[in-house]
């Protein structure tokens, strides 16, 4: 006879927190959201990998490129590369963060000295940028020969159809400075010489990066970063269940700091045989995430196997439909309580900590206080990533409003990927996810701070100044449905019904 679960699945708008005791110390300016990532014997030595906000990026094509990962790192969250992409251009994305040096930026805007006026005026056009390197090749890291800027041409002058070359500042006339230099050394040249770029070259003449002067004022320290040892920007990468062998010496070399598997479903032997592969090559020294599971059979089963952390959640994510395509899954909060408690027993048991990430379906800014109360460690956020400039998607107008792009990674417009070749037949059979729009929201950093004021504020109406203390102290309440009215607007009526500042 089949098992049943004797309460039903619930969801985090079904809970609400009560608060505790504050003291006056417990105020947001002082709540510390470190939170560890991987397993480590918890009261007998550090997490080797924590995180500085407990929020990471979903393995998503639609979110987690590397800008997305370096705007994150500055945060202190980690991103996770997508997977569903060749092995090439996955670890080229984890190098590119790796070897990302703040201040110092990749051109953007190239060009080839045969090239004409008419294309400066639309490359400008086109990347919004006035200063352009001429390299040979026209690619960002071409051999330097000159620089344009606005200052070189007079569109009113100048015919369309004249050469770059004719006009451009040739490479004898301008400063530059070497690769190794540093982005005080570089602030100071661009001070000294009032340059409003300085192009760093490598001995061959070859141009590396460029450093602007209006850069200036961003450079300065962001006390949260996420670094490693050597001062680089921590990263994440997906892999999968078939091509690890190639991929994950790929991504590791490439200089990844975590992996996870990433599955819809990760209680089966495919995820077992891929960590043992990992083990069997690199030991501990290699972090594997492994999921998602959404009940305590399932997170044993990968406890067992070695997981370094447990992702959480099938079919609660916003551009999910898992559950209704397959009828699979488990109500979020229900899942994850039930997850925690087994971890508990686990740790109790082992001394192990493994921590666990929520994955999918946190909303309101509340639901990521929710899961950090209910236990997890960290969450994933797809949707809510997907909204900002750093998203890899375009950023389009719809019904007169700004909206970014954001797929599921079982959507057909993700489906390129080998994974879905089941026996040789390369067709998606069906799909497990929609292709959406989201409301484009602006700038991560601003998001970020605003969402983590709110979890700090919540934090402090539970007496919790740190992650482990809000997992203690917390007190959770279902609510009913009657009282899920109460609270919101209600009973009033609404002088502007569009403005909905629930988020
Ligand atoms: N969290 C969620 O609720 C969901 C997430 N997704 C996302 O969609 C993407 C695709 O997920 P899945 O379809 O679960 O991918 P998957 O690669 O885990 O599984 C796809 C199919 O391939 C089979 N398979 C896996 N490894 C194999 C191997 N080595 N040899 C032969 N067969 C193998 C599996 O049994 C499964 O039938 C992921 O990014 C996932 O995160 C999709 C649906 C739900
Ligand atoms: O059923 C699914 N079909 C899909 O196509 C799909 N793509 C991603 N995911 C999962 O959703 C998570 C992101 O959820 P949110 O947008 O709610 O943050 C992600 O982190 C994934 O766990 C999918 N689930
Ligand atoms: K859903």
């Amino acid at each position: 006879m089949a098992y049943y679960f004797s309460e039903p699945s619930h969801t985090f708008s079904e809970y609400l927190l009560v608060p505790g005791y504050s003291s006056s110390k417990c105020i947001p300016a002082n709540v510390d959201l470190k939170t560890p990532i991987v397993k480590y014997r918890k009261g007998v030595e550090e997490c080797p990998i924590s995180i500085n906000i407990p929020m990471v990026s979903a393995i998503m094509q639609a979110v987690s490129n590397d800008t997305m990962a370096i705007a994150l790192a500055r945060e202190g969250g980690m991103s996770f590369i997508y997977g569903s992409q060749s092995i090439e251009s996955e670890a080229a994305m984890v190098a590119r963060v790796k070897s990302y040096k703040a201040g110092f930026v990749v051109s953007d805007s190239n060009i080839k000295p045969d090239q004409t006026l008419g294309d400066v005026l639309a490359l400008k056009e086109a990347t919004g940028h006035s200063t352009m390197a001429v390299t040979a090749d026209g690619t960002p890291n071409g051999k330097l020969l000159g620089i344009v800027t606005g200052r070189d041409y007079r569109v009113s002058r100048m015919e369309p159809s004249l050469r770059v070359e004719e006009f451009m500042t040739p490479f004898e006339k301008l400063i530059t400075a070497p690769k190794d230099t540093s982005l005080k050394e570089a602030n100071n040249i661009i001070w000294d010489h009032k340059l409003n770029a300085l192009p760093i070259i490598d001995e061959n003449q070859n141009l590396v990066y460029m450093v602007f002067r209006k850069d200036y004022d961003s450079h300065k320290e962001n006390t949260l970063e996420l670094l490693d040892a050597h001062k680089r920007y921590m990263v994440g990468a997906g892999i999968n269940t078939r091509d690890y062998a190639q991929r994950v010496p790929a991504l590791i070399e490439a200089g990844a700091d975590v992996l996870c598997i990433d599955s819809s479903e990760g209680f089966s032997e495919w995820q077992k045989l891929t960590i043992d592969w990992i083990r069997e090559n690199y030991g501990d020294t290699v972090k594997v995430g492994m999921g998602n599971v959404v009940d305590k059979e399932g997170f044993l089963y990968l406890a067992k196997c070695g997981a370094d952390f447990v992702k959480v959640g099938i079919g609660g994510g916003s551009i999910c439909i898992t559950r209704e395509q397959k009828g699979i899954g488990r109500g979020q909060a229900t899942a994850l309580i039930d997850v925690v408690q087994a971890r508990d027993e686990y740790f109790e048991q082992t001394g192990i900590y493994i921590p666990i990430c929520s994955d999918g379906g946190l909303v309101y800014d509340y639901h990521m206080t929710l899961a950090l109360a209910m236990g997890a460690d960290f969450l994933m956020l797809g949707r809510y990533f997907s909204r900002f400039d750093e998203s890899p998607t375009n950023r389009v107008v719809v019904g007169g409003s700004y909206m970014k792009e954001y797929w599921g990674e079982g959507s057909a417009r993700a489906r390129n990927w080998q994974r879905y070749d089941m026996g040789g037949d390369k067709k998606l059979s069906f799909e497990e996810g929609v292709d959406s729009y989201v409301p484009y929201a602006g700038a991560l950093k601003d998001n970020v701070g605003m969402t983590l004021a709110k979890v700090r504020s919540t934090m402090c109406n539970c007496g919790a100044m740190s992650i482990p203390e809000l997992q203690q102290k917390a007190k959770i309440t279902l609510v009913s449905a009657t009282s899920l009215v109460e609270g919101g607007a209600h009973d009033v009526v609404l002088r502007d019904p569009s403005r909905n500042t629930a988020q």
